[in-house]
């Protein structure tokens, strides 16, 4: 569903990525880590759009879709999420949603044209589907990190994606959030959506994907199950001093 094929991208004289290929499969969950600055937001960056990729292909569906820009990305069934918050602070929980809701792959103008259009019984349900019932008139500004986490997912979510980019989405969220987070995402999976999260909590990712990519310094280390992932002598030394 999810597809990059020897994915280099070049900016100002240095070689961010190289040659990074990595596939993700409907219903299927592939953990993205590595090291700090080993390239992870910048991959996230080049499957959904936001950057072009200096060399190499991305598909979606099989569909070759290198130059497409991120709004045709998001008509095809492709969602992501940010490393930093993209909520508005000053608007309630449910309007988030309807905003998420009345853009999903529109442009502006036809966002603006479905104002008034998206019904509370599935704003309601996309809260319901993050663990959130009855929010919808709390302020945005008000939740708990792991509320404003869990929002943005129900935003992710509200063009019925058949592909999702995580990126970090358990940044500083509590323990107690981090379960009920886990839960939704692999709830996500279960229902279908191919799912590619950067996570640097490593236990969530080792219990929750199928298979573990690693980035190590711009390159592909190793992909594979996190059993095999983790007793990889390469990834190891790649993660010297940290706990895997
Ligand atoms: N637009 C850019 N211009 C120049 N360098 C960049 C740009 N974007 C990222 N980089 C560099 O590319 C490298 C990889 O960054 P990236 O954010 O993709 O890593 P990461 O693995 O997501 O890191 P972290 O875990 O800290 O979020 C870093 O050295 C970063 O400084």
């Amino acid at each position: 569903m999810i597809g990059a094929e020897g994915v280099g991208w070049r900016v100002g004289g240095a070689q961010i990525l190289d040659d990074v290929s990595l596939d993700v499969a409907p219903g299927e969950l592939v953990g993205i880590i590595g090291p700090n600055g080993a390239g992870k937001s910048s991959l996230v960056n080049i499957l959904s759009g936001v950057t072009r990729p200096s060399t190499g292909r991305v598909t979606l569906d099989g569909e070759d879709v290198s130059r497409a820009s991120a709004t045709r990305r998001s008509r095809m069934g492709l969602a992501r999420s940010f490393q930093t918050s993209a909520l508005f602070d000053g608007l309630t929980a449910g309007e988030n949603v309807r905003l998420a809701v009345q853009g999903s792959g529109a442009s502006p103008i036809t966002a603006f044209r479905r104002a008034g259009t998206v019904g509370r019984d599935r704003i309601e349900d996309l809260l319901e589907r993050v663990t959130m019932p009855g929010s919808a008139d709390v302020l945005a500004g008000d939740l708990s990190h792991g509320g404003r986490r869990k929002l943005e997912l129900a935003m992710a979510l509200a063009s019925e994606p058949r592909a999702l980019l995580l990126d970090e989405p358990m940044a500083g969220v509590s323990a107690e959030d981090v379960d009920g987070l886990t839960g939704i995402i692999g709830a996500v999976r279960d229902s279908g959506v191919a799912v590619a999260m950067v996570e640097h909590h490593m236990h969530v990712v080792l219990g929750l994907a199928d298979r573990v990519a690693v980035l190590h310094h711009g390159s592909m280390l190793a992909v594979g199950t996190p059993d095999e992932v983790t007793s990889d002598d390469r990834v190891q030394q790649a993660y010297l001093g940290e706990a895997l």
